[in-house]
């Protein structure tokens, strides 16, 4: 029996001449937290329309909570999966609180608990009210209330930041944390690689269906070894010709810049101490997140 939540192996997906997702390993553990990273069309929405059971692969396996994801015994498992979709159609007509009912309703889950589920997703004030009127955050965190619904082992959540503003995605990524710990398993894909800084535990690249980088970050940042950059600021007039070794660009009347690698990072900063050239400031910039995903993208177009 696997420990494993999900488990693909060599798993493709071709939609007629068009394949959306090409031999993909990729297990996933209890507690643990994965982002699917990839441009438009790099096959994100078919992997996990694959672990939901929606659609069935084209060759290799789909394992959810140790079953054929696509299989009979896989709906019995619905209501240990939780799934927000990349678009959420709520009926306007309906409030907040019906809406969460009528969820509850399917995936046969006692209705007691929604008061709370409304609260933990900050839109109780709004339960009364109509869905037609609500804002695309609220609507959104609506979407993920219903996800949560029934405490489920697995969360797909497909672009769940999306349009949403910095508190509710702060909101979203605590109650990322919440179920980590209670040992769920969180799946989701995402553009926005910059906010997911801490939030993860892994990040896979997809590129055209295929898995170009599957590391945590500080693995990924090894893998890339993208240069950091250090930029001095030297006190006025304190640099003369050779009084920094080449490596240093001149930046302006007082500035310096030295791209060199992490593990050097060190050693260029001792030996700009042991000149002895008067500093005003230096400031160190580790590559983004953003640089190191069009560093793998590009990486594979060689
Ligand atoms: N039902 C379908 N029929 C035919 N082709 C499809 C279907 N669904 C997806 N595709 C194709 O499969 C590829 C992967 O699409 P998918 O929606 O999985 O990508 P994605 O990474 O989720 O993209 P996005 O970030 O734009 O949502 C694309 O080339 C897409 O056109």
């Amino acid at each position: 029996m696997t420990t494993f939540h999900v488990a693909l192996s060599g798993v493709t997906k071709d939609y007629g001449k068009q394949r959306a997702v090409d031999g993909i390993d990729l297990n996933l553990r209890p507690g643990e937290c994965v982002a699917l990273a990839g441009h438009n069309g790099a096959g994100k929405s078919t992997l996990i329309k694959l672990i939901l059971g929606l659609i069935r692969p084209s060759s290799g396996q789909v394992l959810l909570l140790g079953h054929e994801a696509s299989g009979s015994a896989a709906v019995r498992m619905r209501n240990d999966i939780g799934y927000l979709p990349e678009t959420v159609a709520l009926h306007p007509s309906l409030t907040g609180a019906e809406t969460l009912a009528f969820y509850a309703r399917l995936k046969r889950q006692p209705l007691a608990n929604n008061a709370a589920l409304l609260a933990r997703v900050g839109i109780s004030q709004a339960a009364k009210r109509r869905v037609g009127g609500y804002s695309k955050g609220m609507r959104q965190r609506l979407a993920l209330a219903q996800a949560l619904l029934g405490a489920p082992k697995v969360l797909l959540f497909d672009e769940p930041t999306t349009g949403l503003d910095p508190a509710s995605r702060l909101l979203f990524y605590e109650i990322v944390r919440e179920l980590r710990n209670n040992g769920s398993t969180v799946l989701l894909s995402t553009h926005a690689l910059a906010e997911l800084d801490g939030h993860t535990d892994r990040i896979v690249v997809l590129k055209n269906g295929s898995k170009i980088a599957d590391g945590s970050m500080s693995q990924l940042r090894h893998v890339a070894d993208l240069p950091i950059r250090i930029r001095l600021r030297l006190a006025a007039g304190a640099w003369a010709p050779g009084a920094l070794p080449d490596a240093w660009r001149r930046v302006d009347e007082t500035q310096f810049e030295l791209a060199c690698s992490e593990r050097d990072k060190v050693a260029a900063i001792r030996g700009i101490g042991a000149i002895g050239l008067p500093m005003d400031d230096i400031e160190i910039h580790t590559p983004s997140l953003d640089d190191m995903y069009a560093h793998f993208l590009r990486r594979e177009d060689v």
